[in-house]
């Protein structure tokens, strides 16, 4: 009997998050360097299995268990798995989709660093929800801006703070505009999202640490400011969405130094919002490294990862490789995952 195998790949906000989650714009792409994989084999009865590893509950002794409280948290993907089948067999049902009686046994990897604001938590939903998109055989009922939508709410569901931004790069995969206006969501029940030219993405690196942050535990405050109508988060949310928007100008002129420009500024209004015990000094380490070379930088996400430009070209490249290497983090050249989706006469975005 068949079986099916998807991945999904890491993101990079590369500008305007985290303005998705209040109404705003955000400019993203996924990147080959990491990816979660989820696999799926038909089975009597609906199993979802832990990995080895992520959902590891046997301990050599106290300490080794609480040091990977600590590091990890509690969770798995496993309470992923679980909620993305509670939510898509839901949405099936509530959409008059009929689904075969037929059971499935469900099993992830990744190699996402965890936590790392690199989405790998919607990266195992959205592998997952392909699988079983093709297992019941329904991709062509559940259109395809209409999934970023499933996969949050299984997030949702967990009690995860998190936006549509991730799950649209890696719905569509490849580069993404997206317009998150209310007039939009509350017409489509769904942004406007715009697929663009992946070559339009000057070089790009990756820098981060190995230091967890829980993008829910960051959101929360922010949000009931934003929620309370608090002046100035909604101002600066709305020049955090601007961004994108300038961002995708400055990408199609090919005028990089603008691209840098608006970067550094997306993250100043995140550090002025949030404040710095949230955004984390290791985290604002990582950026003033960067910038300390004269390059520009960002969080991909939430906080862990950051997106570095180098305007000046291959020299600052050698420099900032040096003054991560310097400081014991990681960096490297993102590779830019291209879309998956295919394009067919009836649904150009498949
Ligand atoms: N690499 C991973 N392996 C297993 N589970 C993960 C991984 N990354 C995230 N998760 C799960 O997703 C939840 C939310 O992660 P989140 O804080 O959104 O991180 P990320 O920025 O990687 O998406 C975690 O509490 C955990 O249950
Ligand atoms: O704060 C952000 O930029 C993003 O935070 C979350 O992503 P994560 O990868 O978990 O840090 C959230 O899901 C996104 O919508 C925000 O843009
Ligand atoms: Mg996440």
């Amino acid at each position: 009997m068949a079986e099916w195998e998807h991945h999904a790949y890491a993101r990079v906000g590369l500008l305007g998050n985290p303005s998705d989650m209040y109404g705003g714009k955000a400019l993203s792409f996924t990147i080959a360097n990491f990816w979660a994989t989820v696999h799926l084999a038909p089975s009597n009865d609906v199993v979802i299995r832990p990995h080895p590893q992520h959902d590891f509950v046997n301990f050599a002794s106290l300490p080794q268990l609480v040091t990977r409280l600590q590091n990890e948290g509690y969770y798995g993907g496993v309470r992923l798995l679980m909620a993305i089948c509670k939510v898509f067999y839901n949405h099936c049902i509530q959409h008059g989709i009929t689904l075969k009686e037929q059971n499935f046994t469900l099993s992830y990897d990744t190699n996402i660093p965890r936590q790392a604001g690199l989405s790998g938590s919607s990266a195992i939903i959205c592998a997952a929800l392909s699988c079983l998109l093709d297992f019941y055989n329904v991709r062509h009922l559940i259109r395809v801006e209409i999934r970023p939508n499933i996969i949050l709410d299984a997030e949702k569901e967990l009690g995860i703070v998190a936006g549509l931004q991730d799950r649209v790069a890696q719905v569509y995969g490849g580069l993404v505009y997206m317009d998150f206006a209310k007039e939009h969501m509350d017409r489509l029940g769904h942004g406007v999202y715009t697929p663009l030219d992946i070559n339009l993405l000057p070089p790009l690196y990756l820098i981060y640490a190995d230091n967890p942050s829980d993008s829910g535990k960051v959101h929360s405050t922010v949000r009931q400011r934003w929620l309370d109508g608090e002046e100035f988060i909604i101002s600066s949310m709305e020049e955090v969405a601007q961004l994108a928007l300038d961002g995708r100008k400055a990408l199609l002129d090919k005028n990089y130094r603008e691209l840098a420009r608006l970067m550094n500024r997306n993250f100043d209004l995140r550090r002025q919002m949030f404040g710095d015990d949230v955004v984390g000094m290791v985290n604002i380490k990582i950026v003033e490294v960067a910038r300390s070379v004269g390059a520009a930088a960002k969080f991909t996400g939430s906080g862990g990862a950051v997106v570095a430009l180098c305007p000046e070209g291959e020299g600052q490249v050698l420099l900032l490789e040096k003054a991560c290497q310097d400081t014991g983090f990681l960096v490297q050249r993102i590779q830019v995952a291209p879309s998956p989706l295919t394009l067919t006469e009836d649904n150009p975005l498949f």
